[in-house]
């Protein structure tokens, strides 16, 4: 089997590359392209690792003919295009957790940079100005820390400032009462924070609701000589008007780690009294590096060569313990999705699954966007499990979810079942010795079937004689039968008949089975 391969295509810590190799992958470093160079060269590669300088746009995902997933090691994903990434079924990964600590450092750091100007000090005394009395400065004990976001990096820079004996009030909409309890701090309403915080720091991401956040109008709502820490993302405030607020002295300090636009080679704030800035650091600690390279590889690795999935910003996770179990019904939901898919006609309101017995313990979001995935690609070939449910919710899908733990005839069960205008139909399957997949339903009909390769569909009246006609029909256009599966509603009622064949039925063919006496319909079938 050819071994995935997997670019890096930021500067990113050499384990990287050493755990991707262990785990299965052949890597190339290629660091430091254009835009241009990126697009000529990703079409080779199954797995592409970045940090934040490659900007991973719609052109570049179009390129990446081969391309599986992106790992970011880092935290914010504002540099990748998710929604299209996700469109064209490309699984998106970040390592939330390997650089908060050294990011919140950052922040603290700044802070205490901004209350005793240690960078403006430290200048001036390399300079020989020994400028002992120009930098009196504030003490941080007892100060009120407003933090604009509470989530990883947020609740660290709190745990930090109440252990320098600061009060800490939170600006969070999904901080619950309780975890505020949990930290220590106060949660308020962004106005409260912004009259009574002495320092604000930034922990959000940039969306469209935190975009902007600190504001023109809203700076001007702040305590008058706050000091303001951003290492979160460059666009959370107004640049040109924190620049005015410097000097106007409604804030009397700012420290940024990132800028609306990076790299920020030049900036109206630059030279500002009171202004100091690092480019982007905040991530950049050996141990932050280490930690985000050695788990976005193992991520990468597990998702290319086992199945894993962690961390997805786009799709369910799956631990690799739980892939090799869950691989059967995957490929189970996806064949009865993909049955489903070629047999319904008409416009469709809704599908539910519905798991049951022992595929009711499982994690059903795998099994959820199989079925959409083998639903959906009977309409595109571009669908698989990371945007099967996008483009299910697009398309104005109702997608329901169903367990019952207990089993019923079967220890273990699949059921597709669809809306449509003409009603509501259901396929349902089980495992065979655990791991083969098989159908045993097919609209009220028991009727047990592989879903697998080439396959004929018929609907007939039960009657003598039939059998030997469609064999006959098939032996003269020379298509060889697999097997033969038969179930019928009642005896002289409506019968189906699924038939795998070793090649696909032509569509001539399927137009003379139509003509037999007593057929109702007739359809060429693929899995
Ligand atoms: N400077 C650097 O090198 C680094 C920067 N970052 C940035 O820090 C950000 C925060 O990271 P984490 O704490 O790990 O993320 P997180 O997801 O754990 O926390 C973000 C918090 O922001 C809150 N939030 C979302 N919308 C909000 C709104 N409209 N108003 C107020 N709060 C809102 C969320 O509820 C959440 O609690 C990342 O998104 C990333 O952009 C992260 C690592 C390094
Ligand atoms: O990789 C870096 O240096 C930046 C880290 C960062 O901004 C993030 O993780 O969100």
């Amino acid at each position: 089997m050819t071994k995935p391969r997997v670019l890096i295509s930021d500067k990113m810590d050499p384990n990287a590359e050493r755990l991707l190799r262990e785990g299965g992958c052949d890597v190339d470093v290629i660091t430091g392209e254009t835009p241009e160079q990126l697009i000529a060269r990703i079409g080779d590669y199954d797995g592409l690792a970045i940090r934040s300088s490659t900007k991973v746009t719609k052109e570049i995902i179009d390129a990446a003919k081969n391309l599986k997933v992106i790992g970011r090691a880092g935290i914010g994903v504002d540099n990748v295009d998710i929604p299209y990434a996700s469109a064209k079924g490309v699984v998106v990964m970040n390592t939330p957790f390997g650089n908060s600590i050294t990011t919140a450092e950052h922040a603290i750091a700044m802070m205490f940079a901004l209350a005793r100007q240690i960078p403006e000090a430290n200048a001036q005394t390399q300079q020989g100005l020994w400028p002992k009395n120009g930098f009196m400065g504030i003490e941080v004990t007892g100060k009120t820390l407003g933090l604009i976001g509470a989530g990883n990096i947020g609740s660290i820079v709190a745990s930090r400032a109440l252990g320098l004996r600061m009060k800490v009030v939170a600006f969070d909409p999904f901080l619950s009462p309780e975890r505020a309890v949990e930290l220590g701090i106060e949660k308020v309403e962004l106005d409260d924070l912004l009259a009574r915080a002495d320092f604000i720091t930034l922990h959000t991401p940039l969306t469209d609701q935190t975009r902007n956040i600190l504001s023109r109008e809203n700076l001007a709502k702040t305590k008058k000589g706050v000091r303001i820490v951003n290492c979160a993302r460059g666009g959370l405030i107004d640049e040109a008007a924190l620049k005015d607020a410097l000097d106007s002295g409604q804030v009397a300090g700012a420290a940024l780690d990132v800028f609306q636009t990076e790299p920020a080679k030049e900036s109206p704030l630059f030279g500002t009294p009171g202004f100091i800035c690092t480019p982007h650091l905040g991530a950049s600690t050996n141990e932050a590096q280490v930690n985000v390279a050695l788990q976005v590889a193992e991520q990468i690795a597990d998702f290319l060569v086992n199945g894993g999935v962690t961390n997805a910003l786009n799709m369910p996770s799956l631990s690799a313990e739980e892939a090799p179990k869950l691989k059967p019904y995957m490929a189970l939901a996806q064949r009865l999705g993909s049955l489903v898919g070629q047999l319904t006609t008409g416009s469709l309101a809704r599908i539910s699954i519905h798991t049951e017995g022992a595929a009711a313990e499982l994690n059903a979001k795998p099994i959820v966007a199989a079925v959409l995935a083998g639903f959906l690609r009977t309409q595109s070939d571009t669908v698989n499990m990371v945007n099967a449910p996008f483009l299910a919710k697009e398309r104005g899908l109702e997608v329901r979810e169903v367990k019952t733990e207990k089993a019923g005839d079967y220890h273990t069960l699949i059921r597709v079942s669809v809306k449509t205008d003409s009603g509501e139909r259901s396929v349902a399957g089980t495992l065979f010795s655990n791991s083969e997949p098989r159908l045993v339903e097919l609209f009220g009909i028991k009727v047990e079937a592989e879903l697998d390769g080439p396959m004929m569909y018929i609907v007939n009246e039960d009657a003598p004689g039939f059998i030997g006609r469609i064999g006959t029909l098939l032996g003269e256009n020379a298509i060889n039968i697999g097997t033969f599966n038969l179930g019928r509603r009642e005896a002289g009622g409506e019968a189906v008949l699924l038939l795998s064949v070793d090649e696909p039925v032509p569509a001539a063919v399927v137009e003379k089975a139509r003509a037999l006496p007593g057929v109702k319909r007739v359809m060429a079938l693929g899995f």
